[in-house]
């Protein structure tokens, strides 16, 4: 399959499919239909497999209060890891993500933001909508990027078909109003879904580690998280550095407040409750990092990993796979320093940590301060990110403290 690449001025935008011809779609009619949606005629009829009214049924059965909203948000990252994965599998064949050389946001990026947008105001029918969501449509709607905006639309359409779930296709005008659904700006009043649709954007070019981060604030509070991790091992990394242990492939990780975390296959099996591991003692602790050491200076992670008197090598990753990971007790810690000056988006965080916290773990900032997502898009933290249990926790924060005043009593030397 011949690979399209367009490159504009402050993203690069991959297209990798030989995309379809857009086949005719049923009508889909049922309100509230948004205007930017294409119909085929205006006879009614309606076609999801998962209707709100079956989801809230399965809400009220199950104790949970977020139940419908947990449904709807595992079914929505499963849409867009498909639309993913077809994506990264026609990138890996043609070698394009070698030329990702700066921040790159791919057509699958576009993609899953819409998808996952749209399968949610179709299937939570609670509320006002609000979506606080990585990627907008600025740099689509500017001159040069009409193909890659009709990749996007055959591509999302393409997804939906497949799938079946929805009888409808989106226009080029509605794909561009669809990603904008993403601007909220959060806060802490009110429900608020927050997306990465593609966490690990770079870890995705290269083949590797990627997360679709799904996340329900309710009144400024994470509530609800959901990962999918299309290219993380089911059942554990027992290898250094992501290496898969040649188990099944495509794991989505799922928290609730109050109700525990659980892992399942992305293609369906039983859920299973996860825990964080129960390792007390950081000379048999491993931890987790960015691979990117733009994204985290792993010269201070080595420091901490020191004082600590950590053995294992980082094992690093790309996305919020790390905190699935740290969840069912792959590894004991995850430590996360950005270089000065960088703010960190909520979306990167908020699926991840109840996911860990859910998991009987700890996420603080790297003075103990519990992460407050109720601030906006950013969040407001002091210098890193830290997890791990309960129990490692004292000496992990010593430990950082300890660090940092070295590093910066370094720094005032020079
Ligand atoms: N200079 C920087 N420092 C820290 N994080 C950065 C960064 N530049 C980008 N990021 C964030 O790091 C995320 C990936 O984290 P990780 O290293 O754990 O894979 C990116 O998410 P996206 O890939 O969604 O853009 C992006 O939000
Ligand atoms: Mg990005
Ligand atoms: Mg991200
Ligand atoms: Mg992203």
């Amino acid at each position: 399959m011949a690979a399209r690449v367009g490159l504009l001025p402050h993203a690069i935008l991959v297209s990798s499919r030989a995309l379809p011809t857009p086949r005719a779609r049923v009508p889909y009619p049922l309100p509230p239909v948004p205007s930017y949606l294409r119909h085929a005629s205006s006879s009614a009829s309606r076609s999801c497999r998962a209707s709100p009214r079956f989801v809230a049924v399965r809400a009220m059965a199950s104790g949970n209060p977020y139940a419908a909203e947990l449904a709807a948000a595992k079914k929505a990252v499963t849409l867009a890891a498909k639309l993913c994965q077809t994506v990264q599998q026609d990138i890996m064949h043609s070698g394009v993500q070698a030329k990702a050389d700066k921040s790159p946001v791919t057509v699958a990026d576009y993609g899953s933001q819409i998808l996952v947008g749209f399968s949610l105001k179709m299937d939570v029918s609670s509320g006002p909508f609000s979506l606080v969501a990585e990627e907008d449509s600025d740099e689509l709607r500017k001159d040069g990027a009409e193909e890659i905006l009709e990749d996007i639309t055959d591509l999302v359409n393409e997804t939906i078909f497949d799938d079946g779930s929805y009888n409808i296709s989106f226009t080029k005008e509605g794909i561009l109003s669809a990603i904008d659904d993403g601007k909220s700006e959060g806060g802490p009043s009110g429900r608020h879904w927050v997306l990465d649709p593609i966490d690990g954007t770079k870890g995705f070019l290269r083949g590797d580690q990627y997360a679709i981060a799904l996340a329900l604030l309710d009144e400024g509070k994470v509530v609800l998280g959901v990962l999918a991790c299309p290219n993380l091992p089911l059942s554990s990394i027992n290898n250094i550095n992501g290496n898969s242990s040649g188990d099944k492939v495509g794991a989505l990780f799922s928290a609730t407040i109050g109700c525990g975390a659980q892992v399942e296959s992305l293609d369906g099996s039983p859920p299973q409750k996860i825990s964080v591991c129960s390792i007390d003692n950081p000379v048999n602790a491993s931890f987790f990092e960015s691979y990117e050491s733009a994204h985290s200076m792993h010269d201070l992670t080595g420091s901490i990993a020191e004082k600590l008197g950590v053995q294992a090598p980082p094992v690093r990753i790309d996305s919020q796979a790390k905190y699935g990971a740290l969840a069912r007790g792959d590894g004991a810690i995850y430590l996360r320093f950005p270089h000065k000056g960088y703010r960190e988006k909520i979306w990167d965080h908020a699926a991840g940590s109840i996911v860990v916290t859910e998991a009987g773990g700890i996420v603080t900032d790297a003075a103990g301060n519990d992460l407050d997502f109720s601030k906006g898009r950013f969040l407001d933290l002091d210098t890193g990110i830290i997890a791990t249990n309960k129990e490692l926790m004292p000496s992990l924060l010593k430990a950082v403290q300890e660090a940092i005043k070295e590093t910066n009593q370094a720094a005032s030397l020079l």
